[in-house]
């Protein structure tokens, strides 16, 4: 057998995307979705085109209640999504029809419910605290029950794995007992996150010639639940369940935006709607920004790092063809190829950046010049590849297409804590702007505010846009370590017009003055990309 030709299983002819951010997602520490985050976040999830959206357990509490309650009320449409309810099988000893939780899924009005069960037999004895019987019935009661009522049911089999490793037979009856009972799929659970893909495959592999539709749900306690996700589906799953951004209780779950985008790109299936996987960055994002959990930059596929090439050998090669240092096209996962620029740059790195700000820099020893620079401002602390403005600044300055605004003259800074223990912070700025001399003083709650103040106010009779300036964010970093506060410092600002932002960089042996810097140039960047004319030549 040829080992050159990827082994590309066949699609089964029913594969169901099932995404459980709403639920297993918002378990994730720190996590806490309102109602109407989740009316946004399921909205986008429609948009990506996921089969099925778990939106939490109606009746465990208020939130989850109300918003199963909205949805029923119209306020949320989906074009493509099924709603789903989570919930568990009936508690010991009760009929499924006399358990209140039981009720609050029938009454959520969701077409589908996923019911979590018990399928590691020291669960049933030790942590429901009944017999393995009993537990049997719970899933065949609930299940008959809930499609009685006219729901469609998918049962969770918590612990799957490694109840399968204890009791092989009695995981294996859970399966069959809920499939007998009437569960469209039968989801195996690895619950506590432990398993390898080769063992998850020997497992699925064998539950398999059960005969029911089974699913997969992994967490990612080894790292390997999108592995473990993917073993699954080749051994005969043909349901999985994830988050987006593997959101998750501890280590997160199977990354959903991941495992899709492995077997469509790499398997060729068709999951999502088609051209829906050119949304897959945008959503990731967009949910990030609802749930206030920034996106990892180094996300498989959708993260801001996943298509960024800062290695010169590289650049060089991607210079030929980008496919030479690439998975896939970025594009088909709505992502982007990102060039940096640092002291691992060469001239390819740097041609392409160029490129990508819209300046020729073809000529080799144009590039090479510029190289240098980057490399000894690099060497001196400067960072490029997070300052992309302060690289243009550097560009412009040695095309000699760099426009001069202002020039500035000196400025100062005072802080004092006044007898009551109040802090004072007062920055005089001089400087020159179209031929006039001004010195102003602007007041903040520390040293840069103060300063950007006083810049603000010197440049505004000039040039009215740096009101739309903002300072968003501000960072410093200690550079040689081993100094204590006679160390050179770097500092990145970031700044927006309230449509784009752009991030500068500044580097001394005094705060304040890698400040200055990384403020002025922020200034400058915004003023060229306002379209401002600069001073006239000479004045
Ligand atoms: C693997 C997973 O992530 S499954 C999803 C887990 N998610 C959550 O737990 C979040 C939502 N949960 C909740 O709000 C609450 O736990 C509730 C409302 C469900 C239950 O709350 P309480 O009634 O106060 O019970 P509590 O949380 O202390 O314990 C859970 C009970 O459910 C029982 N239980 C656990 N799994 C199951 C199951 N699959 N089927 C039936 N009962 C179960 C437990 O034995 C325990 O019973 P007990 O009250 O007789 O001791
Ligand atoms: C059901 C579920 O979330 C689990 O077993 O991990």
């Amino acid at each position: 057998m040829s080992v050159t030709a990827p082994r590309i299983p066949a699609q089964p002819p029913v594969f169901h995307v099932y995404d459980t951010t709403l639920r297993d997602g918002a378990q994730q520490e720190g996590l806490r979705l309102s109602v109407s985050d989740k009316l946004q976040i399921a909205t986008l999830l429609d948009e990506l085109g996921v089969d099925y959206i778990e939106g939490g357990w109606p009746g465990a509490n208020p939130n989850d209640t109300a918003f199963f309650a909205a949805l029923a009320d119209g306020a949320a449409t989906f074009k493509h999504a099924t709603l789903t309810a989570f919930g568990a099988t009936r508690r010991v000893g009760l009929r499924a029809a006399d358990d209140p939780l039981t009720a609050a899924l029938r009454e959520s009005h969701a077409p589908v419910v996923c019911l979590v069960a018990k399928s590691h037999d020291q669960h049933v004895e030790r942590a429901l605290r009944t017999t393995l019987a009993e537990n049997l019935a719970m899933i065949t009661d609930t299940v008959t029950h809930l499609r009685a009522e006219g729901q469609r049911v998918f049962v969770d089999c918590e612990h799957f794995f490694d109840g399968f490793r204890a009791n092989r037979d009695y995981a294996l009856e859970v399966v069959r007992t809920a499939a007998e009972a009437g569960a469209e799929a039968v989801v195996l659970c690895d619950t506590n996150g432990g398993m390898l893909p080769p063992w998850i495959g020997e497992i699925v592999a064998e539950a398999a010639t059960l005969g029911a539709p089974l699913g997969i749900h992994c967490h990612n306690d080894t790292g390997c639940a999108v592995a473990n996700t993917v073993a699954a589906v080749d051994a005969g799953a043909i349901h999985v369940q994830g988050t987006v951004n593997g959101y998750g209780e501890r280590t997160g779950n199977a990354d959903l935006i991941s495992v899709v985008a492995n077997l469509e790109l790499k398997y060729g299936w068709h999951l999502l709607p088609t051209g829906a996987l050119r949304e897959a960055t945008r959503v990731a994002h967009a949910i990030a920004e609802v749930t206030n959990m920034p996106a990892s930059g180094r996300a498989p596929y959708v993260g801001l790092s996943s298509f960024a090439h800062k290695a010169g050998l590289h650049a060089s090669a991607i210079k030929v063809d980008p496919n030479l240092y690439q998975h896939i096209d970025p594009h088909l996962v709505g992502n982007d190829m990102r060039m940096l620029v640092s002291d691992m740059a060469g001239r390819a790195n740097i041609q392409l950046k160029g490129e990508e700000l819209g300046f020729d820099l073809s000529d080799r020893d144009l590039a090479a010049r510029i190289t240098d620079q980057v490399k000894a401002a690099e060497a001196a602390g400067y960072t490029y590849e997070s300052a992309d403005a302060s690289f243009e600044l550097l560009l412009r300055r040695e095309l000699d297409q760099l426009p001069s605004y202002f020039t500035a003259e000196s400025w100062r800074v005072l802080t004092q804590q006044a007898a009551d223990g109040e802090m004072d912070t007062e920055a005089t700025v001089r400087l020159t702007a179209r031929g006039e001399s001004t010195r102003v003083v602007g007041e903040g709650n520390g040293p840069v505010n103060a300063l950007d103040m006083a810049l603000r106010r010197a440049l505004h009779e000039t040039y009215a846009v740096v009101e739309k300036f903002e300072l968003i964010d501000y960072r410093v970093r200690i550079l040689d370590q081993g100094h204590g506060t006679d160390a050179t410092v770097r500092v990145l600002i970031e700044t927006t017009d309230g449509l784009r932002a752009w991030t500068t960089v500044g580097v001394g042996e005094n705060i304040i003055e890698a400040s200055w810097e990384a403020l002025t140039e922020a200034y400058v960047y915004g003023l060229i990309h306002a379209g401002v004319s600069p001073e006239p030549v000479g004045v």
